[in-house]
């Protein structure tokens, strides 16, 4: 077998970067949402973060009886607030999620900002959760909710950002599509559950990182005793070796992560796996 050549490892473009996964108490006060959201996106720039993500419903008690009176249209009060924040605090603002209002249809959607205070990307929930676990958990995110159709990536200055939300994270072919075309950080904002969160939440976190060989982040809503849904919490941040980095409870709080961004270059060169699979054998097919 011919020799194959890797681009040697170029350390002196080692940048390290803070992230800031915000787990909100979200109540059923949509403004108090918006501002407890606003704070803590001036909290975490204050701490040196340089992206702050949001639960995924971060204005809105997560329930499908609740989206329709949440809804907004993009632009709206809640991705305007986000949108000031970014730019007041100079930081990229990856704004959890939103019910969102277009035309007659509502989706579950996340708006990102840069640090101007652009909206420059937003992505609509591709695989909406509908489950039934008897006994445990029925939830059915399609009675209220209609899917996004489109992968969602936005750049920043310390790389290719992929985004997805919630149960998106469940679909591996999504995180590897964004690995293909250049990400070395998924984030999901998402709000699993009292069920599937402790067995599933970190280990799917870890496998999508692992398998791509890049950072995986989540932000989830912290647990409110009083909602009807109990969200796991315990927002994390993985690296592409498949070690959780940072991670935290139920409560409240802000979440850091420093991110050494040669680390993907680092764990690809290692294990080379990008460059051994059998495309003469199978291959992701975008259509
Ligand atoms: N909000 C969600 O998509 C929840 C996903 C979830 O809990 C799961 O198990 O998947």
């Amino acid at each position: 077998m011919p020799a194959r050549s890797f681009p040697p490892l170029d350390l002196r473009s080692a940048i390290v970067v803070r992230i800031a996964l915000a787990q909100l108490q979200v109540t059923s006060n949509k403004q108090q949402n918006i501002e407890g959201a606003v704070r803590a996106i001036a909290e975490a720039a204050k701490a040196g973060a340089r992206l702050v993500t949001l639960p995924e419903c971060f204005n809105c008690p997560y329930g499908t009886k609740y989206f329709g009176t949440y809804a907004e249209p993009i632009p709206g009060e809640s991705t305007a607030a986000l949108s000031r924040a970014a730019k007041e605090n100079g930081v990229y603002v990856v704004g959890g999620s939103i019910p969102e209002r277009a035309a007659d249809k509502l989706y579950n959607t996340c708006t990102v900002f840069n640090p101007d205070g652009d909206l420059i990307a937003t992505h609509r929930k591709i695989h909406l959760f509908d489950i039934d676990i008897p006994g445990k958990i029925t939830f059915k995110e399609s009675e209220t909710l209609s899917p996004g159709d489109a992968p969602t990536m936005f750049k920043t200055d310390f790389g290719h950002v992929g985004v997805g939300i919630c149960y998106d994270m469940r679909f591996p072919e999504l995180a590897q599509l964004y690995a293909e075309q250049g990400c070395s950080l998924l984030l999901y904002p998402g709000a699993f559950n009292m069920t599937t969160g402790p067995a599933h939440w970190e280990l799917l976190q870890r496998g999508r990182a692992l398998d791509n060989q890049l950072f995986v982040a989540t932000a989830s809503p912290a647990r409110n005793a009083s909602a009807d849904y109990q969200a796991w919490g315990h927002s994390s941040c993985v690296d592409p070796w498949g070690t959780v980095i940072a991670t935290t409870d139920e409560q409240p709080g802000l979440v850091y992560a420093d991110l050494d961004m040669s680390k993907v270059s680092e764990v690809r060169h290692n294990i080379p796996i990008r460059e051994q699979k059998r495309h003469d054998l199978y291959r992701l097919v975008v259509p």
